[in-house]
């Protein structure tokens, strides 16, 4: 048995309708020869996460997520609500005090992703930390679907989305969220790139 249980559980958000690829499961679309799921769930492992410390959520095609190894929940919320839907089953899910949320469409994501939200939440004692950095045209902007959450929080997404909020800046804007800022030397320009299109993951496959 595990003396020191992990303080850390990982969501993969594969939960989208994926419209802007004509409504395929992005998830399941291969990148570099693997489902895009699979190639999220091995960058987390190569940041010292265990699978059993892996959680996915899909609202689609759950058997073929499942034969990923990890277990697999769809959204507790009906009807594609949007990333928050994921943040609500990953924290009613996680069974450890600090839940990280990564989607599944950004395979290039920092291999020092956990460490330095890790080390930002600690430091500047909030309640959540969101990655940020500079997209394509040089802005820095947040990128919260990258998010370290204290499962504490739990209560107060439930109370937001019965509301029915759905923006994910308006729900961690009501909380103590340290943003980490990444490539800023510039030299990891894709390591947030995003495929939301058949083009834009054919090219970040060539990257
Ligand atoms: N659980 C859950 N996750 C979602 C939902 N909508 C988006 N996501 C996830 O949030 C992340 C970013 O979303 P998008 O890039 O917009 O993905 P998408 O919604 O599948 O794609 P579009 O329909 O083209 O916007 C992805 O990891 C999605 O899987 C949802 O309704 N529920
Ligand atoms: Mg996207």
């Amino acid at each position: 048995m595990n003396a020191h249980p992990p303080a850390i559980t990982a969501l993969i958000l594969a939960g989208g309708r994926g419209s802007r690829m004509g409504g395929i499961d992005k998830g399941l679309q291969n990148f570099r020869g693997l489902p895009l799921a699979l190639q999220t769930l091995m960058r987390l492992q190569m940041q010292s996460l265990p699978p059993e410390e892996i959680l996915l959520n899909a609202n689609r095609n759950l058997s073929a997520y499942e034969s990923l190894g990890v277990p697999v929940w769809p959204d507790t919320i009906d009807g594609f609500a949007g990333p928050l839907a994921g943040f609500l089953t990953g924290l009613e899910r996680c069974e450890t005090p600090l839940l990280l949320t990564v989607p599944c469409d950004s395979p290039l994501f920092p291999l020092d992703l956990i460490e330095r939200l890790c080390q930002a939440l600690d430091e500047q004692d909030a309640d959540l930390a969101m990655a940020a950095a500079p997209e394509s045209d040089g802005q820095v902007r947040a990128q919260p679907v990258f998010c370290l959450l204290k499962v504490s929080l739990l209560e107060s997404l439930v109370s937001f989305t019965h509301a029915g909020g759905r923006k994910i800046d308006a729900w961690t804007g009501q909380h103590r969220c340290a943003l980490v800022p990444f490539n800023e030397d510039g030299d990891e320009p894709h390591a947030f790139a995003n495929a939301n299109t058949l083009p834009e993951l054919l090219q970040l496959e060539s990257l």
